[in-house]
């Protein structure tokens, strides 16, 4: 055994007995050992047989100290401290997902600048690699270079980590103009009850692509010779929807409407980047979108999406659940003004910077500065709209701050079957969560917090929701299993850290 692994088995075991509440003497008397061999343990200066790091992970009852491969990465949080200082949001996952996919549109370089560090874009890194596009992180992992191959190999496609993403859907618009035939695996991501390719499916028809649904691959064939006819009228003001046939129109050689088009920020940073590619399109960040598509495609391109609002909206609700005075740098605040807007109704006392551009040269940024405030709770539901209405990611940080406010609030998430009940977890770190039905939730407030361990739900925002919670929480609490939670979030606890959270990240061994 290495000095490293000593070092974090003891670490590891270290914190497990601070965990369960144990002195070194105490866990010394379990495994019939002294104090001072349980100091050398935990200090990485014993060899331990794999014999006795069994008996140290039953003695504990802990996961911790279990041989073989790396686990999942838990979190554990000691809350109730209040946290301080400045916090810039970062790139969204969103954005970065839909950019990933268009680079399928180019044939020439794409470069994405400060593209999130997260285990979404992950995926979708190794699904495009193992198609034959070659990627390399450049300036310290920062930006993302993107070389595609002359062809791609659609048949070497890797499936599970295609799988484990909803964004593949997002691989048909720009597909279809490159091949006649192919297939792509079911659409996966979070768990929030069944979502829809309908809409994808009909706004995709008229450029000629047909998809049939058989044993956990979508096969699509595609026509050509088709272009379409009439403006594309979305069935659901969806974003991905929306991407798709922005996707699908960029290479559409003529003109192509759509309506009914979100005009979400993911959606306005792929219409920027898109321009960059030579598309031409008009009605950016409105409901209808006029898009000239470009035949070919072929030039080198770099592009810096844009900072994401569930994120700034995520650090908001930090500040707010731990009553704690800190600004959020760099926060999209066109894609904010509706949360605001409300916050400023339930009592939260906050100021706005100057604006200022990001680097995609279009979206309007601010820093929010939060301070402790006293709540009281919206007067009438709280609930999503596509854009401009409150973001349905947001929504569900609603709940946890309509937990701190004095009073009960009623949130309303319409759009998802399986998310409101997810909200349902705060109870057990002390919230009053009622679900009234599978959409709905009453919270009542404010809440003493008290910290617990919970296995992450799975799906990304509540899981935020009850990290966040923990953050609030007297105590120690333990988060399990949070690659949902990296999925949309680069190095969220680490950088929460750096705002006073103590916030260790440990995995099993
Ligand atoms: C990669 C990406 O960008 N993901 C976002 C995108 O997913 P995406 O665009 O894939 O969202 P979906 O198409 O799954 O839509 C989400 C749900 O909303 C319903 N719906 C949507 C629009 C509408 O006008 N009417 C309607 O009923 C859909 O039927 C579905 O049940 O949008 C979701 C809703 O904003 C966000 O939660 C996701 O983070
Ligand atoms: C639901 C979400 O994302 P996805 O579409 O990637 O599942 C989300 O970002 O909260």
């Amino acid at each position: 055994m290495t000095d490293d692994y000593s070092g974090q088995i003891g670490s590891l075991i270290r914190d497990s007995r601070l965990h369960r509440g144990w002195t070194q003497s105490q866990l010394a008397e379990q495994l019939g050992t002294s104090q001072s061999a349980v100091n050398r343990i935990e200090r990485g200066h014993q060899n331990l047989s794999l014999e006795m790091i069994a008996r140290i992970g039953k003695a504990l009852d802990s996961e911790l100290v279990s041989v073989g491969q790396a686990g999942p990465t838990h979190l554990r949080v000691t809350g109730g401290q209040r946290l301080s200082g400045s916090i810039d949001v970062k790139t969204s996952k969103n954005a970065s997902v839909a950019l990933l996919c268009a680079s399928l549109l180019n044939k020439g370089k794409t470069v994405l600048r400060g593209i999130a560090r997260i285990e979404e874009v992950n995926r979708i890194i190794e699904v495009i690699e193992s198609i034959g596009i070659k990627t390399r992180w450049l300036n310290d992992k920062r930006d993302l270079e993107i070389v595609p191959p002359e062809r791609l190999n659609l048949d070497d496609m890797d499936v599970a980590a295609a799988r484990r993403t909803r964004s593949v859907i997002m691989f048909l618009g720009p597909l279809l103009h490159r091949e006649k035939e192919f297939k792509l695996p079911y659409a996966g991501g979070c768990s929030l009850g069944t979502r829809t390719v309908q809409p994808h499916m009909a706004a995709l028809r008229p450029f000629g692509l047909e998809l049939k649904a058989t044993g956990g691959f979508y096969h699509a064939e595609v026509d050509h010779s088709a272009s379409p006819t009439r403006p594309i009228v979305l069935i659901e003001r969806g974003d991905t929807v929306t991407e798709n046939a922005l996707m699908a129109a960029a290479r559409n050689d003529g003109v192509t409407v759509i309506r009914n088009a979100s005009p979400n920020y993911m959606v306005q940073d792929l219409c920027y980047f898109l321009t960059r590619l030579g598309v031409e399109i008009d009605g950016i960040g409105t409901t209808t979108l006029t898009v000239r598509g470009v035949k070919d495609i072929e030039c080198d391109v770099d592009y810096a999406p844009s900072e994401d609002p569930i994120e700034a909206m995520s650090l908001l609700t930090a500040a707010i659940v731990t009553s704690s005075e800190v600004t959020v740098a760099r926060a999209p605040v066109e894609f904010l003004e509706i949360e605001l807007a409300l916050l400023e109704e339930m009592g939260l006392d906050f100021d706005l910077s100057a604006e200022y551009r990001a680097g995609n040269g279009e979206t309007r940024l601010v820093d929010i500065t939060v301070r402790p405030s006293m709540l009281k709770p919206s007067h009438d539901k709280i609930h999503p709209m596509p854009f401009p209405g409150l973001n349905i990611d947001n929504l569900p940080f609603f709940a946890l701050i309509a937990a701190t406010a004095s009073g009960t609030t009623l949130i309303h998430d319409w759009v998802y079957e399986n998310r409101a009940i997810y909200l349902t977890e705060l109870t057990r770190l002390g919230g009053k969560v009622t679900l009234l039905d599978p959409h709905r939730v009453m919270v009542e407030g404010p809440t003493h917090w008290s910290g617990t361990e919970i296995i992450c739900p799975p799906a990304l925002r509540p899981a935020v929701v009850v990290l966040l919670a923990m953050l609030a929480a007297k105590g120690t609490s333990v988060l399990r299993n949070v690659y949902v939670i990296n999925r949309g979030y680069e190095d969220l606890a680490a950088r929460l850290s750096l705002l006073g959270a103590t916030i260790e990240t440990f995995r099993d061994l």
